[in-house]
Parts: C-alpha cells; structure tokens; sequence
C-alpha cells in the first residue's frame, strides 16, 4: 500500500507509528498502564489515579502531504474517521515556537478515530497532522519531530472532574516523577488539558502525559503552569535544580513512599476507631462542627479528638475548614474558641456513618478490630501456610464469629458492606433467561451469607423462587433480609452444610465462598454442587480474580487477607476453570464486575461439550 504514497522515504514510518499506536490503544488498561508511566507508583496513590483517570487515547503527530494521503494512511492502519478533522491551535503554536515559524504557515488538523480497548472500553487515537507538501521548506520540521516525537503523548480523561480531586491527581502525578509541561483551556470543548513529562524511567515509548478534565478548571490550570517544576517557570532549570530531578537523585522519593506505606496501619485504625466511636455518627455533610462539640457529643478528650480530626482530614474522611475570625478575649475562667478547627464530615467518611445505604462502619470494625490483630501475625501464616487467625484464636474465623453474638451479624453485615459487587448480577444473562422460562426458575444461593444476593436476584425478578443454603446460625439474618426485602415467601432456607447442597434448582450461585477454602476443600464444594445440578442448571461464582499478567487489582489484597485471616485464597480465571473441570463442571466464561470482581459462568461439563450452553457469558467466552 505504501508504494501509492508519493513520497516514499517519509510515509511508512508514519504508518508505522500509527499503527502502533493503535495497538497500544487497544492493548493497554488504564489501572495496568499508569505503573508503566510512573514507576514506583502503587498502593493508595495508583488506586486513586486509576479510581478517576479514564486511559481515554494515544496521540502522535503525522506529517502527510495532503488530506488524501492522510486518510489513506488511516485506512491502511484500519482506523475510520468519521467526523471531520479541525484545526488544532496548541499544537501548532508549539510547533510555531519550537521551529520558528510563523504559526500561519503551519496547517495543523486533529482528527480522532475511534479505537475499542480489549473490552470494548471507548477510545481513540488523537492524530494531529502537520501537512508538509514537496518542497514546502517543512521538511526540516517533519524530520526533526520525527526524531524526537515531542507530540506523542497518553491521554488520560478525569471522568468527575471535581477540583478538588483533579488538584490531588496532579499532585501524585508530581509527586511520581512526571513534570507540568503546560496545558490550556478549550472553550470549543469546554475541556481543560494539563501536560506533563513523564519520568525518563517511564517504561513505556511515550514521553508526554495528558490530563483532560471535562468543563472549566483553569485555578488548577493556573497552578500548573506555575509549578515551579514547569519548564516556563522562573525556579525552573532544566538540569541539576530541577527540584523532582533532585528529589529523585537523593532517593527521598522512594522513602517518602515507603513512610507513607509504613503508616498504612494507622490510616486502618484512624477509620475504625472513629468508627467505634461513633464520631461520623455525630457528623454530617453539611455542618462544620467545633472540635470541642464533638469531644463532647462523642465523650472524648478535645486536644486528642483534634488530632485525630486533624489526621481523618488527610485521609479525606473530613475536611477541616478555615478558622472563624478572632473572637475578642475571653472572659476570665472562659476558654477560648479562637484556636477551636472546625470539621466537616465528607462523603468518603459519610460511609463510616451505621445509619446511611451502603454503610462501610461494620468493614471498619472487622478490619481494624479482629482481621487487624490477625494481621500481626502475617509472618507466622508466611512462615507455616497457616492462617494467622487460626493461631491467634485458636480457631477459624468462621467458627470464632459463629460463637460470638456480635461479631457473627458484624462479619455478615461486612460481607454486604462491599456488595456494591452485585449491582450488575440480576442482569446477567442466566439470570434474565432463568426469570424469562416457561416454568418459574429457582436459583440455589450456596453459602449465601445474609441473603444480600438473593435479595436483590428475587427482588429483581418477581417471577423467581429462591433457596439460601447457610451455616444454622446466619440463616435467622437472612430469613430477616429477605422478608424486608419483601421477597420471604419465595424464598426457602437450607440451615446446613456444603453436603446438603439442594438438588432440583436452575441456577446455583456460589459468591465469594471458593476463595475461602484451599483447592481440595473447593473441589469438594464443586462437587456437591454439581452433584445437585439438573443437566441443564448453570453456575455462577463470584469471586475477585488474580489477572494473569501481573497487573494491579484488589484481587491481590484480598490473597493476602485469605492467606493471614481465612487460609484460603483469590485464584486466576484459569485455576478456576481446572478446579470446575475437577468437579465435572465446565467455565463457560467470566464477566467483570464492580470493585475488580468477577462473574465465572460453569455449566455441566457433558451440557457444556454437546452444545446446549443457550445463554451466552456477556463478555468472555471460553468456548
Ligand atoms: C465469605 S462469606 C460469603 C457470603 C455470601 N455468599 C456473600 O457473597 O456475601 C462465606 C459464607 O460461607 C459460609 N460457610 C462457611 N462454612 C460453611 C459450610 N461448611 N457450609 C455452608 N456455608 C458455610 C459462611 O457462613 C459465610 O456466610
């Protein structure tokens, strides 16, 4: 194809970027990406990049001698444009300053054609071409670009651009490594840009990161172009005293990081002991409340209530607002309000609160009470295998929290505090078949906890019956959640074990239950199941999956929280399916769910070989 372009030397190369660009837009996910771009980046700040930034295009700039070549060179790389290119003022300005021109000479058009990533998640590449006709004297400019790819950069879209929160997001940006390089507002677009530069270590071929956040942002803008790391600025030197080039020389960057890893156990504790003391409780959204109020409201001390205000407002679960004005001086015998910081409840800290939907507070309480002390034991459970649980209270945590009347119904209420989880399983399409049969369906709930699943399967699904099979102790809980959810009369309970999986049902679900036991004990659970599935009977299990290339996810957190507290473990999606094929059952496919879970799809292996799978996995399908 490129024997049609008129000149030979210059196009296949831009092709070639093209096409890789492409690639990489197709290949890359944002949460896999951003420890590619700023090495070192982990824990609590790359949870916070990847929880906002979208990965949304890769951008290059091409140098064709005309439209027609253009969108020749775009078709030969299988990229469709739909919509027709505009002129891009930034980018020839940059090329204007950097080359000398007159910005008039340049004709710089953008155009953005769309490229899906590996899960159809909307992107794009964002080409930017200079046109450089024979012997315009624009030669030298392509040549040099070329060389250097000053324009190739990575596009990432803040998806709730709220101040606040973008401000932060710069903030880890630099605080990483990657260096302010300018930006702009577009009223076109009513979007805001800001560039940086990323780490020379990045390990990746792009040098430029871009931030776009949706709307009119330009107090942050007017930071960033100040930044004293910002090549235009006048404590700027683009060598020994760039200060992140220092930073990064001396090694503080890494022990700062390290220091703030370090501290993870007091960010636990600060959130739980606050959730034990019921300080949210006493909070809202909306007031800004004197330290000393709340000492009182929740009986504790005012100077060390402050200090753990004062803490909770780093970790974003209040914000501490500005001073009143001075007061006049206080009466003799009359404390002074003057020094007195006010606090006002966010909604990260809202969650803490025992009374709001979704509540958090009972998580707060496991993980900083029970699940914490165990965790101080995590090099015994490294050292033997062993749960540390299991050694510090001699017994497991399912028969420790089973004897206890109030850590049992806080452990199944911690269970439901992260099933957001199951928002999009009512949907799923062995659901929606199951809800749609000629005779009305049942689904099996297998160690169904508090019912928090069922319940929401029933209550969107009116045609449905249900049976929950659970340990005797957690069946009274969840008898209660599902008559409040109006759906107990289609519903029976199994108080049981594993071995008294019921038999007859068409739709068994197994929800975070595997990743409790070691891979024996699953192949045993397996089997009851498929023991009691018809032939036509499908499975789903919910669980957080390992991914296969090393990538960050909860899923890795969460092994280690099986390994010290459970003695179980989170397993990639193909020791799942060897695990199901153990037990006769084949994985049909998975699907993605909130907070880096999955759904895995298993059906009867015999069902699965002759075909009779009729309802397709949403996302993967294995066969
Ligand atoms: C991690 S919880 C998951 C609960 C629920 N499926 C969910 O996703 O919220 C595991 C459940 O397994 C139950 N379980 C533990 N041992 C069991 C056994 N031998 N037979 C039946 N259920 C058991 C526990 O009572 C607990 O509710």
């Amino acid at each position: 194809m490129t024997t049609t372009f008129p000149d030979k030397t210059l196009l296949p190369d831009d092709t070639a970027s093209l096409r890789a660009a492409a690639r990489f837009v197709r290949e890359h996910d944002s949460a896999a990406l951003l420890p590619l771009l700023l090495p070192g980046l982990v824990g609590p700040d790359l949870q916070a990049l990847a929880g906002h930034c979208r990965f949304a295009h890769a951008g290059l700039l091409l140098f064709p001698p005309d439209a027609d070549v253009l969108r020749a060179q775009l078709a030969v790389c299988g990229l469709a444009v739909d919509t027709p290119s505009h002129p891009s003022v930034v980018v020839r300005e940059r090329l204007a300053r950097r080359h000398g021109r007159d910005p008039a000479e340049l004709d710089v058009r953008i155009l953005r054609p769309q490229v899906p990533g590996r899960h159809g998640e909307r992107r794009a590449v964002e080409v930017f071409a200079l046109t450089v006709p024979p012997h315009s004297g624009l030669e030298p400019i392509a040549a040099h670009e070329r060389a250097h790819q000053h324009e190739a950069h990575l596009a990432f879209e803040i998806e709730d651009p709220e101040p606040l929160a973008l401000r932060g997001l710069c903030a880890i940006l630099v605080r990483h490594g990657a260096r302010p390089d300018g930006g702009g507002y577009n009223p076109h677009e009513d979007g805001t840009v800001l560039y940086f530069t990323l780490p020379v270590d990045a390990a990746c071929d792009y040098g430029r990161l871009e931030l776009y956040a949706r709307g009119d942002h330009r107090d942050t803008l007017a930071a960033h172009l100040d930044h004293p790391g910002h090549p235009g600025h006048p404590g700027h030197s683009g060598h020994a005293e760039d200060p992140y080039d220092r930073t990064r020389r001396d090694g503080r960057q890494p022990a700062e990081t390290l220091l703030h890893l370090l501290t993870g156990a007091w960010t636990t504790q600060a959130l739980a002991a606050s959730a034990r003391l019921g300080l949210p409780d006493v909070m809202d959204t909306r007031t800004a409340y004197r330290s000393e109020d709340l000492a009182r409201l929740t009986g504790t001390d005012r100077r060390s209530l402050a200090t753990l205000l004062r803490y909770l407002a780093m970790l974003g679960a209040v914000t501490q607002e500005p001073e009143p004005e001075p007061e006049p001086e206080p009466e003799p015998g009359q404390e002074s309000h003057r020094k007195q910081e006010r606090f006002r409840l966010t909604e990260l800290g809202a969650l803490l609160r025992a009374d709001v939907p979704g509540s958090m507070r009972s998580l707060a309480l496991m993980y900083g009470g029970p699940f914490y002390r165990s965790f101080g034991g995590l090099d015994h459970a490294v050292r033997t295998g062993q749960p540390a649980f299991d050694h510090l209270f001699g017994e497991s945590h399912f028969d420790h929290f089973a004897r206890d009347p109030e850590l049992g119904p806080l452990f199944d209420q911690s269970m439901a505090a992260s099933s957001r989880m199951f928002h999009p399983l009512p949907g799923h399409p062995v659901i929606t078949a199951a809800a749609r049969a000629h005779a009305p369906a049942t689904v099996v709930d297998v160690a169904g906890g508090n019912g928090e699943l069922l319940g929401r399967i029933l209550t969107a699904h009116p045609r449905l019956r249900g049976i929950l099979l659970e340990r005797p102790h957690a069946v009274a809980a969840a008898r209660r959640r599902l008559d409040a959810a109006g759906c107990g009369a289609r519903c029976d309970y199994r108080p049981g074990d594993f071995a008294d999986v019921p038999p007859g049902g068409d739709v068994y679900v197994l929800s975070r239950v595997l990743h409790d036991w070691d891979d024996d004990r699953c192949r045993e659970i397996l089997r009851h199941c498929a023991r009691a599935m018809p032939a036509h009977a499908d499975l789903l299990v919910v669980e957080r999956l390992l991914p296969a290339d090393g990538s960050p996810s909860l899923a890795s957190a969460w092994d280690l929280h099986m390994l010290c507290n459970v003695g179980g473990r989170e397993r990639r999606a193909d020791h799942y399916a060897r695990l199901l094929a153990d037990a006769g059952l084949s994985l049909v496919g998975h699907s993605p769910l909130p907070l880096d879970a999955h759904v895995l799809h298993a059906r009867k292996a015999a069902a699965a070989a002759a075909g009779a799978a009729a309802v397709p996995d949403p996302v993967t399908r294995r066969s």
